[in-house]
């Protein structure tokens, strides 16, 4: 049989039976990274999306091998509302995961709230937080998460980044802002695709037979138009995703078996 060569940071998918057990192995994912990146500098900068995501972070309330204290958290995108309003994806990290274990206020990067009328001033002042905790901006360089968790969307977005939209092209922002969302509400700001593609580790978390087709089209024959379809890790980074059966019903690329 004839040996397909796949480069050296190919996506990585990992297959779970249900929702439940991707939790365990995310959970046991998330700690390994988490231990790697504070025994080389001391801390762990991870970033989180909204949706499903914050509660399939439930894996690590009551863990002692957290370090809650080194993590510095940032959200991928953020919905443009007030911190407790119900589409707010902050808040619903904190109802989910924050709120039931001890990590510092600040280490929790959020949106500035007095800001919310000006697009612009918010994605900017949420770029200079990322610049001072990665204090590292120049033309050339992007920060590098330890890791970066993703959703997908049925239309395929990540991240606030939507099929058709200019932001897909964007090369040097770190943060930009969305006010034309197609999926409510409009207003957003949101990690580039640069700063996606930088980090050490990228993982989607998708479940669910809903994810079947459109998994099938990022993985199989990625489709360029999909915005999940785009991220790329830049070498050495790595791309995995972690999902459940029902996601991969129709999907042939190679499943990996978990293991840390
Ligand atoms: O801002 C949004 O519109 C959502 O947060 C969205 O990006 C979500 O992450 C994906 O649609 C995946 O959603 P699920 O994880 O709930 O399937």
């Amino acid at each position: 049989m004839a040996t397909v060569h796949q480069p050296p940071n190919a996506p990585i998918l990992v297959s779970f039976p249900d929702a439940d057990a991707l939790v365990v192995s995310l959970s046991a994912f998330l700690v390994k990274a988490q231990k790697d990146s504070i025994d080389k500098k001391g801390r762990f900068t991870i970033a989180l999306s909204g949706g499903s995501l914050p509660k399939m972070l439930r894996g690590l309330i009551g863990n002692p091998a957290v370090k809650w204290n080194k993590w510095q958290v940032f959200y991928v995108d953020e919905r443009v509302v007030s911190l407790d309003h119900p589409d707010s994806n902050h808040r619903a990290c904190m109802e989910h995961l924050f709120s039931k274990v001890s990590i510092p206020e600040g280490n929790i990067h959020h949106i500035d709230t007095s800001l919310l009328d000006d697009l612009e001033e918010l994605s900017d002042a949420y770029e200079k937080d990322l610049i001072r905790e990665f204090a590292q901006k120049d033309s050339a360089r992007f920060p590098v998460f330890d890791v970066i968790l993703l959703g997908m969307g049925p239309d395929g977005h990540t991240a606030s980044l939507f099929p058709g939209h200019e932001l897909l092209l964007e090369e040097d922002r770190w943060v930009a802002y969305v006010n034309d969302s197609p999926k409510p509400p409009p207003k957003r700001i949101t990690f580039t695709y640069p700063v996606i593609n930088h980090a050490a580790r990228i993982v989607f978390v998708a479940a669910g037979k809903e994810k079947a087709t459109t998994l099938r089209s990022v993985l199989d024959v990625p489709e360029e138009g999909l915005p999940s379809a785009r991220v790329k890790p830049v070498y050495p980074g790595q791309l995995y995703w972690f999902v459940d059966d029902a996601a991969a019903a129709n999907v042939a690329y190679p499943r990996t078996p978990f293991k840390l």
